[in-house]
């Protein structure tokens, strides 16, 4: 395990914490009851791990037990809220607005919401990533049912501001959901103060297990009307059918009450790193920050290198340290990175980028030698392409 390369990727995914580990491992089992066994000992003490799960759950973004539905991710929860939106306001309004650094689980709905004769506004952002209020408060029209803005970006870790937004939606009556992916655990969140209708979080991007999600779903002021996506035995109030999975869910509600326990001091430390981390490159030229300097998240650094191959620097890094130059699930993809050339980028710019992801179990140490590596690197494939 040790010669494997520094883990810097934690906006793909990040390892079960130990302490998630052992809370669930008794659900699988001893405890392997059906929550929704009513009649005996074994579904009450699983419904009993669900209900305790989901009041962590809901208290982590402020909300009420009832609006907590689980998903098997954020994929499942955006698709959940924004089809399942679209179709139970349809006869108010077929307009959508969304922004061009989505995530594909937000922006694919929305392509197929468009197929299907709704109306989608994809909103470009400014140069640091960050919505222009302006622009989103003209794109609101009287047949707009819902906005759909990420919480934080899952390549340039840039983080909207939520509040400002969730105002101006319901100044309008429009619905206002978020996907928090990677917010979740990482920054504070209130669907109260920031006026949140809809949330998408998912477990394993806060060292909880993959599989398991969440989609926050209003009940007051206003009650959010939504179709389920899929039918069947009529659970979570029959928004989403399908048996629980008890361990998963408990690991997720573990996992966010630990990120949450140590959000304060473990920001610190990650904003620290990721200082050290651009200190020490930046000392080269011809490398750019990608995203606001600040408001971003903490783990996340993502740069631009001019005068290299992306493909090249990607496999040159390789042996000393597990990033990517985005998204995972377009890791294959060759063109450039949509998030990017959203910023304004060159294409060839976008392409030389690399995302470092850091986590609970970076160290300095670590970062530093990925520093050093890194500057290596550069320089030398620079040499080269500057000999042909
Ligand atoms: C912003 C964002 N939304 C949605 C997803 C998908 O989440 P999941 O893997 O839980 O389906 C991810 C992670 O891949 C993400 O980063
Ligand atoms: S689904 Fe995880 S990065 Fe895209």
């Amino acid at each position: 395990m040790n010669n494997r390369p520094i883990y810097l990727d934690c906006h793909s995914t990040t390892p079960v914490d130990e302490r998630v580990l052992t809370a669930m491992l008794p659900f699988f089992t001893q405890h392997f009851g059906n929550p929704s066994s009513i009649n005996h000992v074994y579904g009450w003490e699983a419904e009993a791990a669900v209900k305790q799960a989901r009041t962590t759950l809901a208290g982590a973004i402020n909300a009420s037990i009832e609006e907590i539905v689980f998903t098997s991710g954020a994929t499942e929860a955006n698709n959940l809220a924004i089809k399942g939106v679209a179709e139970a306001y349809f006869s108010k309004g077929q307009h959508i607005i969304t922004v061009e650094t989505e995530h594909s689980a937000v922006i694919d709905p929305c392509k197929y919401l468009r197929s299907l004769g709704f109306e989608v506004t994809v909103l470009p952002v400014q140069k640091d990533g960050l919505l222009d209020l302006n622009q989103l408060e003209k794109a609101l029209r009287p047949e707009t049912i819902l906005v759909s803005v990420m919480a934080a970006n899952n390549e340039i870790g840039v983080l909207q501001p939520l509040a400002e937004i969730g105002a101006l939606c319901r100044a309008r009556e429009v619905l206002f959901h978020t996907d928090a992916a990677q917010a979740i655990g990482k920054i504070p969140l209130d669907v109260e103060a920031m006026k949140i209708d809809l949330l998408s979080m998912t477990a394993h991007k806060v060292y909880g297990p993959k599989g398991i999600g969440v989609l926050y779903v209003r009940r007051r002021h206003p009650r959010v009307q939504m179709s389920p996506q899929l039918h069947g035995g009529g659970q979570e109030r029959g928004m989403r059918s399908g048996t629980l999975y008890p361990p998963q869910i408990v690991g997720f509600a573990k996992a966010v009450e630990i990120a949450l326990a140590e959000l304060d001091a473990e920001s610190q430390r990650l904003i620290q790193l990721r200082q050290q981390l651009w200190q020490q490159l930046s000392q080269l030229d011809g490398i750019y920050l990608n995203g606001h300097p600040t408001l971003r998240l903490p783990g996340n650094l993502n740069i631009s290198v001019e005068g290299v191959d992306g493909a090249a620097l990607l496999l040159g890094l390789q042996p000393v340290m597990a990033v990517s130059s985005g998204a995972a699930c377009s890791s294959q993809a060759t063109a450039p990175s949509r998030v990017l050339t959203a910023l304004g980028h060159s294409e060839k710019l976008a392409y030389a980028s690399v995302r470092f992801g850091m986590g609970r179990f970076n160290s300095a140490a670590e970062i530093e030698r990925v520093g050093e590596y890194a500057i290596a690197t550069i320089s030398s494939l620079r040499r080269q392409t500057s000999l042909v």
